[in-house]
């Protein structure tokens, strides 16, 4: 029961973040957790067009990344990123997709490491309601060996929410549920956008 409510979740999620143009040539993957200790979770299955609904859109691993049983498929390539956040956190759905904004964002702040936001009321669906929250966002590397990725954004993995943006490659969150998981992701594409959005403001003006 729970696996088959877990699997219509992160097929609802995966038609919602179709329908933002969210998933360009196949970018994207998207992961949901079905069992604890050992951990075993859903993921898409690699290389699809994911605006697309078929039987084999995820498939199912377990801890480190293997598919479980007697199924065919190929789990996404950047799985053990998602094995990364459902071993070193509660979290219980992980996201990644590549937009134009978070790509752009990334290179613009690569060098500085990291993106801070502030003052803006979106960061509420962040989980942060206190005056003056600061929200920051790591940005590593997109090192093209997947586990020296993993290793990279292992080091940001610590809390049961979160977000790492791999540089010029796209962004990964990840949260205790799947509408968790998507609101935060719609907050920061939205501060992302406005990021990029005001800065052009600016440079016309000026
Ligand atoms: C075509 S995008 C390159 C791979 C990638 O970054 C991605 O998100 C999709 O990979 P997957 O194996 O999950 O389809
Ligand atoms: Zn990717």
């Amino acid at each position: 029961m729970t696996f088959l409510k877990r699997y219509e979740e992160l097929r609802a999620v995966k038609q919602e973040l179709a329908a933002r143009d969210w998933f360009p040539g196949t970018s994207g993957n998207l992961a949901i957790r079905t069992a604890d200790q050992p951990t075993e979770f859903l993921v898409t299955a690699s290389g699809k067009d994911k605006r697309q609904d078929t039987p084999d859109d995820f498939v199912h691993v377990d801890a480190s990344g293997q598919l479980i049983g007697e199924q065919t498929g190929r789990p996404s390539a950047e799985t053990l990123l998602h094995v990364e956040v459902f071993n070193r956190t509660t979290a219980g759905c992980s996201l990644h997709v590549h937009t134009i904004d978070n790509n752009v964002i990334s290179e613009l702040y690569g060098d500085q490491g990291e993106i801070r936001f502030a003052g803006q009321e979106i960061i509420k669906a962040l989980g942060r309601w206190e005056e003056n929250a600061e929200v920051r966002v790591p940005i590593i590397p997109n090192y093209a060996d997947i586990p020296t990725l993993a290793a990279a954004f292992a080091a940001h993995v610590h809390a049961e929410s979160g977000a790492v943006l791999i540089r010029n490659h796209g962004i990964t969150v990840w949260a205790p549920t799947a509408f968790e998981a998507k609101k935060q992701l719609e907050a920061f594409e939205f501060l992302f956008s406005y990021t990029l959005k005001l800065q052009t403001c600016r440079q016309a003006i000026h």
